[in-house]
């Protein structure tokens, strides 16, 4: 079994994240982290928080020369902006004397439409957004991106790699069956501004988010991630809760502002006819059994068939819009405009990057479920006596 947990608020000291579960052997340095965090950060559209706030890794346990020793791993996601809200945020009481004259400790009593703001006072009884947004706020992906570093690299030793790429930003979309970029085109798609791997889209998102940006507005998206070398059988058809599709849906679900998830050519393959909807069985040149095309995205029956996984998730625009929305400050009852401060225009590049450490997770706890292990060479293992052990009239593999 693998489980994990992220804890932390958006201006506290740290985030903090804990993965149980995970094999011994897997490499893992603090460098690999910060790697994945500072392509967290990636994105044209982002506010000024991205640029002055650091994130600062330390591995406090599960580690060893570099290598998980088969504990819980926990990694803490360091702010470096934690001085400036030492007294707001402070876990131990503290005095209100100390707390007067502080800007930022102003109670934010204007709720933003399409955050957690409103149902989060209601729900757990405050009178004001902070307590709310503090940990509704997507800085808690930092903690999912470290742990999901601890996935990648665990499946990266069964041969199998990640890429996320921005399909849409608004309305401004990859054109329909453009090239997909696969794992030696990370470096590239992470130097985009956008990380779209098609240039001309590129430029046409840049556009759009400057656009957003002039009028006082902000931007959603889609992204992909794709998931290159699984071998057919992860996941499951013989209970709801074992589908990996309904699997990968809850958790890219799960990322703050995530709106819809498509699993292949998920819509578009509602529209279709039944003999241009699925990938026809046939065999390549070298014997091998193949798939003709990939509509479904890597998955039938809710489990992975050997092809390369393709699963969407649409974010919705950010909801601190500038030209702010209407709401009641709930301290008067009066109609207001929503408190708004800073935020993104858009973030969606960055929602790529979560969406993929996400996938590696669920990823990772299927494998952990197909082939155990309590070592990575146990794994390898498992997994190749497995994929031998597949009698030749059903090898997707070859020899
Ligand atoms: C990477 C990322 C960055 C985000 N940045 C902002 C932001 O700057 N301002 C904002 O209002 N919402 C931002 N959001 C979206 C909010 O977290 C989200 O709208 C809120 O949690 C409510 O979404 P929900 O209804 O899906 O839970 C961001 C989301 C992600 C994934
Ligand atoms: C800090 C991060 O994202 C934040 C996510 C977020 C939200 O409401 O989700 C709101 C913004 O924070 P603030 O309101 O303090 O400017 C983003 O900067 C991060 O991703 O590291």
């Amino acid at each position: 079994m693998l489980r994990w947990l992220t804890a932390g608020e958006s201006h506290g000291p740290a985030l903090v994240g804990i993965i149980e579960g995970v094999p011994a052997g897997v490499e893992l340095a603090a460098a690999d982290i910060q790697g994945a965090l500072a392509r967290r950060r990636l994105g044209y559209g982002r506010g000024a928080r991205m640029k002055f706030e650091q994130d600062v890794v330390t591995i406090i346990g599960g580690v060893r020369h570099g290598l998980t020793q088969g504990g819980p791993v926990a990694i803490e996601v360091g702010n470096t902006e934690w001085p400036k809200w030492e007294q707001i945020m402070s876990a131990d009481p503290i005095d209100p004397a100390e707390l007067e004259g502080l800007a930022r400790n102003a109670p934010l009593t204007r709720p933003r439409p399409g955050h957690a703001d409103f149902t989060g006072m209601q729900k757990y009884g405050f009178d004001e957004a902070r307590p709310v947004l503090e940990r509704a706020s997507a800085r808690e992906t930092a903690a999912r991106v470290a742990l999901g570093t601890v996935a990648a690299n665990f499946l990266k030793a069964l041969g199998v790699e990640l890429v996320s790429h921005t399909v849409a930003i608004g309305r401004v979309a990859v054109p329909e069956g453009s090239p997909l970029p696969g794992p030696g085109n990370v470096i590239a798609l992470d130097e985009d501004p956008l990380r779209c791997f098609d240039a001309e889209t590129s430029i046409a998102m840049v556009q759009e988010v400057d656009a957003a940006h002039k009028e006082g507005e902000t931007l959603g998206g889609v992204v992909e991630v794709l998931a290159y070398g699984l071998p057919p059988g992860l996941g499951s058809y013989v209970h709801w809760d074992r589908r990996l599709d309904a699997r990968l849906a809850a958790a890219l679900m799960g990322i703050q502002a995530i709106k819809g998830v498509e699993v292949g050519d998920g819509f578009a393959t509602a529209a279709r006819r039944g003999s241009e909807a699925h990938d026809e069985i046939l065999r390549d040149e070298q014997g091998t059994i193949v798939r003709a095309t990939n509509r479904a995205g890597g998955i039938e029956g809710g489990m992975s068939i050997g092809d390369t996984l393709r699963v969407k998730a649409a974010m919705k625009p950010i909801a601190t819009v500038p030209r702010a929305l209407q709401t009641i400050d709930v301290s008067t009852g009066e109609a207001a405009k929503a408190h708004h401060q800073r935020s993104d225009v858009c973030a969606v590049p960055a929602a790529g990057v979560v969406a993929e450490a996400m996938v590696a997770l669920v990823l990772a706890e299927a494998v952990v479920e197909k082939f155990g292990g309590d070592s990575v060479a146990e794994t390898q293992r498992n997994l190749r006596s497995y994929l031998s052990a597949i009698p030749q009239s059903l090898d997707t593999i070859g020899s």
